[in-house]
């Protein structure tokens, strides 16, 4: 089996020559770190070896849950935000047919749908709008239990949910992914007697999407996760400790990027890819080295763009704004559907001389072309060869992120598995709704915001 493979040559010819390398002996000692769990942040590495502990008799118990929620639902709403949704989104999107809700196969898939992600008011009147009458289910996923934007949600839908299939029904297809013990999700399905599954103490919400917060959706959507886990174990073996530095994809892109960042003056990395589907692959991502990486003032900036439709948007800006941008590109080799261009006598739109060949081959000489001239604008390029887009393979890419993520934060001096910085405007939120136990910021909250008038 082929791994997928990481190019940075067009990223290192951006840095003087040894560069990259002379951050070997540091990833050395970050992969000791991890390993020993010496690292700051060491309570949170239960994800480093999740691949290789993870049982059968787990995935067993998963995918139970799985058909008891495809048997039951038409549609089944996946509530979480950020760590708790990303993964799942991005695999269930990455795999699925783009039009999956428009297909009238006999696949029996049940449309996978996302929401406690967002407060939009519209956004979850048309989802219970639409969920009136249907068979749905619902996935609660919140290792806190307690992040207003799920629990809000949740809410909602348990309660459309028990009103539609009856409180005993329903009890069959709402389904908690929380902690063992603590936050009122697990409080909730322990006094209803909900099916739920633990998010490991160790596990941090960005990291866990190989536990049944990523695998339970993934499955319900009809996917083979222990696929995905072969895919991870074996990127666990490839990227581990004792492996030498330049065979290893994860110490590699976790050196170059760190160069890029204190070397090369970059502030910005952008994930890309070719194929609309891993758009969610891109916010996924940006939310592990987001939060893992973007402290104390420190921090490479990770954006996203799909191409080639951004190039008609950002492409401008990529190709000659300013130069604090390098791009990371995923790139899959073989794409699972054949299409080939067709002739056309008039060739009106003097397309002709495509005829025959694969949209594909369209599409990697964009890629091509896109990366010649991005070089060209002094643009360092690190390139991601995914040999196919299937669960074996998104299994390895998702352990070659983490564990660079894990390098690279050390590399920069941070604690990668926390996340201070997001309770601020949860802070002033709770203030601003007067929320029971916030009585001190809330005076404080409407005194600034008088003053500020
Ligand atoms: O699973 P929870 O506790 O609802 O948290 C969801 C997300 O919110 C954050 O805690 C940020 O507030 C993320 O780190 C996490 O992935």
């Amino acid at each position: 089996m082929k791994n997928i493979n990481l190019d940075i040559t067009k990223a290192t010819s951006f840095l003087k020559n040894d560069a990259v390398k002379s951050y070997e002996s540091k990833v050395k000692a970050a992969q000791e770190a991890l390993e020993n769990g010496t690292c700051a942040g060491n309570d949170f590495l239960g994800w480093l070896h999740l691949p290789s502990s993870v049982t059968p008799a787990f995935l067993k118990e998963i995918e139970d849950e799985a058909k008891v929620l495809r048997a039951n639902c038409e549609a089944i709403v996946v509530a979480g935000i950020g760590g708790s949704y990303l993964g799942a989104r991005a695999v269930i999107e990455a795999l699925g047919n783009s039009f999956s809700w428009l297909v009238n196969d006999d696949s029996k898939n049940p449309n996978i749908l996302f929401a406690g992600n967002n407060i939009g008011e519209d956004y979850l009147s048309e989802l219970t709008t639409y969920l009136k009458g249907k068979k749905f289910g619902v996935i609660n996923i919140s290792k806190s239990g307690t992040t207003t934007e799920t629990a809000l949600t949740f809410r909602l839908l348990r309660k459309q949910c028990e009103a539609q299939r009856g409180k005993e029904e329903a009890k069959k297809v709402i389904v908690a992914i929380t902690d063992a013990h603590k936050g009122a999700a697990r409080v909730c399905a322990d006094k209803e007697g909900f099916k739920s599954f633990i998010i490991p103490d160790n596990v941090g919400g960005r990291f866990s999407v190989l536990t049944p917060v990523g695998l339970l959706p993934i499955a319900c959507a009809g996917f083979d996760i222990k696929k995905i886990i072969d895919g991870a174990r074996d990127m666990e073996k490839a990227t581990g400790a004792h492996v030498a530095f330049e065979d290893n994809p994860s110490a590699l892109y976790a050196a170059t990027r760190q160069a890029l960042y204190t070397q090369n003056g970059k502030k910005i990395e952008i994930i890309e890819n070719f194929q609309p589907k891993l758009h969610y692959i891109g916010e996924w991502w940006k939310q592990l080295y987001g939060e893992s990486e973007g402290k104390e003032n420190k921090g490479l900036f990770p954006a996203a763009c799909d191409f080639t439709t951004d190039l008609h948007s950002m492409g401008q800006w990529i190709q000659e704004g300013e130069r604090s941008i390098f791009e990371t590109v995923i790139s899959i080799e073989k794409p699972n559907h054949t299409l080939l261009f067709p002739h056309d006598d008039d060739n009106l739109d003097g397309l002709n001389f495509l005829e025959g060949k694969r949209v594909d081959e369209v599409n990697k000489m964009a890629e091509l072309g896109t990366r010649l001239a991005h070089v060209d604008g002094k643009v360092p390029n690190i390139r991601i060869s995914v040999p196919e887009l299937n669960e074996y393979y998104v299994g390895q890419l998702i352990y070659f992120f983490e564990k660079a993520c894990g390098i690279s934060g050390l590399l920069e001096g941070v604690n990668p598995f926390n996340q201070p910085g997001v309770e601020a405007y949860k802070k002033n939120m709770f203030a601003l709704l007067n929320k029971p136990g916030y009585e001190a910021e809330s005076k404080a909250i409407r005194e600034r915001l008088d003053k500020e008038k």
